[in-house]
């Protein structure tokens, strides 16, 4: 490693990496636990976080719901918890305080899609450190659906399979390609916690 020139006295982080994943994390039956707890009483068309606007056909299309912190879902909330703990210890260093919102169960159908975006911006999501996303369809259920990192110049895949977990800080564009067969489900986590400093 090259020295820093001049250093203020912070360590450096050698094994910060721009994705993390976990294949195999969560089991079939954890899988369809997780998939039990779409509300679709409460199913909404995805809306920007950060903006008051409303939709955008043009960015994202795609139906999500929230799941709720309560019995029988906080299972959920400490296992991606830990992990995402875990994860945070040995790369990234960020100071975490929790979640930031409920935990998003996402459905993209046929010409559902997220455009490139960061988690983290202006205003609340200003709070985002480290974004979850947990593969909850198998690579065979759906085509297109990639999710894919900028990194350089390059569209980065990440695996499809189910019950993997990719976590990434919220400051790297990011985008679920369109779907054009099947369906393809996930949820999303976000890590929160004080400004960076
Ligand atoms: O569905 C995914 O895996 C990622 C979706 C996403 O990027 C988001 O909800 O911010
Ligand atoms: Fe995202």
């Amino acid at each position: 490693m090259n020295p820093i020139v001049f250093p203020f006295n912070q360590p450096t982080r050698p094994n910060f990496s721009e994705i993390v994943y976990y294949e195999g994390f969560f089991t079939a039956s954890d899988i369809e636990r997780i998939k039990s707890m779409w509300d679709s009483e409460n199913e909404e068309k995805a809306t920007l976080s950060g903006t008051k606007e409303g939709t955008d056909d043009t960015l994202r299309k795609t139906k999500v719901t929230f799941v709720k912190e309560q019995p029988d879902s906080i299972w959920l909330y400490h296992r991606l918890g830990e992990l995402g703990i875990r994860c945070n210890h040995e790369r990234y260093g960020y100071d975490l305080l929790g979640f930031h919102h409920e935990l998003q169960l996402a459905r993209y159908g046929v010409g559902d899609f997220f455009d490139w975006h960061m988690d983290f911006g202006a205003g609340e999501i200003s709070h985002r450190k480290l974004s979850i996303s947990v593969q909850l369809s198998g690579s065979e259920e759906y085509e297109g659906g990639d999710l894919q990192f900028m990194i350089n110049q390059n569209a980065v895949s990440v695996p499809r399979t189910k019950g993997t977990v990719v976590i990434f800080p919220s400051f790297i564009l990011h985008r679920v390609t369109p779907i054009t067969q099947g369906l393809r489900q996930s949820v999303v986590a976000w890590l929160a916690g004080p400004p960076y400093r």
